[in-house]
């Protein structure tokens, strides 16, 4: 694939956006330019319109009827990280189909920052907010309804959405009262209360809208299919869009490291399944040399795309907060692309003036699977990729994460921490969350028990107002639920756990047990 190769000084990363320091100088669009976006927004950010559709007519059909003539708006991919201004970039136009840049490193969807930054913060905010929880296509969807922050070149014929996002952001009230010393302000994005069961749905539909986009006339790019490899919600969520476009998918999975919920998906969706003889970065080497050979489009994070769909997930918090930014997200990382995304999320808004400032991010490992706390711990200085071992949190044993350097990056800018948690703490955390009324998985699990830590040595305090995101459901990770409630872990005390009681069906047997369990409260 050759490489676009252009000077581009305006178009700096959202990093050093010009713009970033004073947003209050920014022009203010005209009034032309403002319609015209409103109407390719398709609902204004007033009032939006009340109207009934013709009964022959579907949503996409609507949209289509709506189309209001493309904005100014674009977006394309750059090595990342950027290289010191001025350098000459290399660019790709997001219809190249393309991975890595030209010496071999990761890739990033950049943004035109300066069309965007043409209208002011309160503009975006109204506009976003204009579009929640409504069925307008495709902007009922919590990623499509940031288009504009997301792919904003793509027809909306061209989207495969299945109204992803818009989940929901849990008071954990009981939790941050009750076992983590008074916390007032604990929060838990729900982002695994979705589609497929975890929160890849949210790149996913930006990854297969593309697919779709370049698979059509005019492009009719000869895409045979999209693949992945997976700890087994990336498989889920490729299939699922996949399916819902027509689109073949094969996925790459480590055999008897996912839980049977997770494996059921792919196959019920259709997909090419194969269970393979490795761990996930096995099957992670293996889907990229297959992908370099077959006209198979790489669907895992290491493809940017993916990214600017979980970062909506960021922003949806600061939307949910009516703006106002938390002082602290926890994140489970385990391939490294979602505290990237994040970061990103949170970036663009703090650049374009939707909010002031930056939250500060934590990376929860697994101790079983933890090369970036231990890259950490070295100040930064050494990057060791391992063999993760198993853990609970199986969708993050990954000892060789492909998006390490956009980590660093988000962390760094963030002033963020990396925490570890053990089994026996992941486990705790997660059973303890469940009695307070979630139904929390494994790596939820991780990211509370890295909360845990930082309250106990203070360095998140009582009124922070703190976001642990929930990576996945619960139900998806049932075994290992179902292992620590019967006290089959080795060396765990399982210091939650609540057996059922097997009583004789008899009133008196049963009138015992309930005395006994209720002792003192009857
Ligand atoms: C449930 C769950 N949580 C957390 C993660 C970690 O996300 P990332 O790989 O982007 O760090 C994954 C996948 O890796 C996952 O499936
Ligand atoms: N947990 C992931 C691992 C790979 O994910 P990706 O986001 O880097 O593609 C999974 O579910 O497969």
């Amino acid at each position: 694939m050759a490489a676009t190769t252009t000077h581009a000084p305006s178009l700096s990363f959202l990093l050093s956006h010009p713009h970033s320091a004073a947003p209050q100088l920014r022009l203010r669009p005209s009034p032309h330019h403002r319609l015209r976006c409103a109407t390719d927004a398709a609902a204004a950010p007033a009032a939006p319109a009340k109207h009934r559709r013709a009964a022959d007519e579907n949503i996409r059909e609507e949209a289509a009827r709506h189309r209001a003539p493309s904005n100014d708006f674009s977006a394309w991919y750059e090595p990342f990280p950027p290289g010191p201004d001025g350098d000459p970039h290399e660019r790709y136009s997001l219809d190249e189909i393309v991975y890595r840049s030209s010496s071999g490193g990761l890739l990033d969807v950049r943004h035109d920052m300066d069309a965007l930054a043409r209208f002011p913060g309160s503009y975006w905010r109204d506009l976003f907010d204009s579009r929640v929880g409504r069925t307008t296509w495709p902007y009922g969807s919590g990623v499509w309804s940031k288009k504009e922050f997301v792919l904003p070149g793509i027809d909306p014929d061209h989207i495969v959405s299945l109204f992803e996002g818009n989940s929901n952001l849990f008071w954990a009230e009981r939790l941050g009262r009750d076992h983590l010393g008074g916390m007032k302000d604990l929060w838990v994005k729900h982002c695994g209360i979705s589609h497929t069961g975890s929160f890849k749905d949210l790149g996913m539909t930006v990854l297969v809208s593309q697919v779709n986009r370049l698979r059509r006339a005019p492009l009719s790019r000869p895409i045979a299919g999209v693949g992945c490899a997976s700890t087994g919600d990336t498989s889920a969520a490729l299939s699922a869009y996949c399916a819902a476009a027509g689109i073949p998918a094969i996925v790459f999975l480590p055999a008897n490291r996912i839980s049977l919920e997770q494996l059921i998906q792919p196959i019920a969706n259709g997909a090419t399944v194969l269970s393979l003889d490795t761990d996930f970065d096995g099957c992670m080497r293996l889907i990229r040399e297959v992908t370099a050979e077959l006209p198979i489009y790489l669907a895992n994070s290491l493809n940017s795309l993916r990214l600017e769909g979980q970062k909506t997930a960021a922003i949806e918090i600061l939307q949910q907060f009516d703006w106002e930014v938390p002082d602290w997200i926890i994140v489970p990382g385990g391939n490294l692309g979602n505290i990237y995304a994040f970061y990103k999320g949170f970036e663009m808004c703090r650049v374009l003036g939707l909010v002031d400032r930056l939250p500060r991010l934590v990376c929860a490992q697994a101790a079983n699977a933890n090369p970036l706390y231990r890259y950490y711990k070295s100040g930064w200085t050494q990057f060791q990729p391992q063999v993760a071992e198993p853990t609970f949190a199986s969708a993050i044993q990954i000892g060789d994460p492909v998006s390490v350097d956009r980590a660093v990056v988000a962390l760094k800018a963030t002033n963020g921490i990396v925490a570890e948690a053990t089994e026996e703490e992941l486990m705790n955390a997660m059973s303890l969350a469940d009695r307070t009324g979630m139904f929390a998985c494994p790596h939820t699990g991780v990211a509370l028990a890295a909360l845990f830590k930082l309250r106990e040595d203070r360095t998140i305090g009582p009124n922070d107002r703190t976001v642990v995101v929930s990576t996945a459901h619960g139900l998806k990770f049932s075994q290992s639920k179902i292992d620590y409630h019967d006290k089959k872990i080795e060396d765990m005390a399982c210091k939650y756990a609540n057996p059922p009681v097997s009583v004789k069906a008899d009133f008196g047997a049963v009138m015992d047990v309930l005395k006994k369990r209720l002792k003192g409260k009857l």
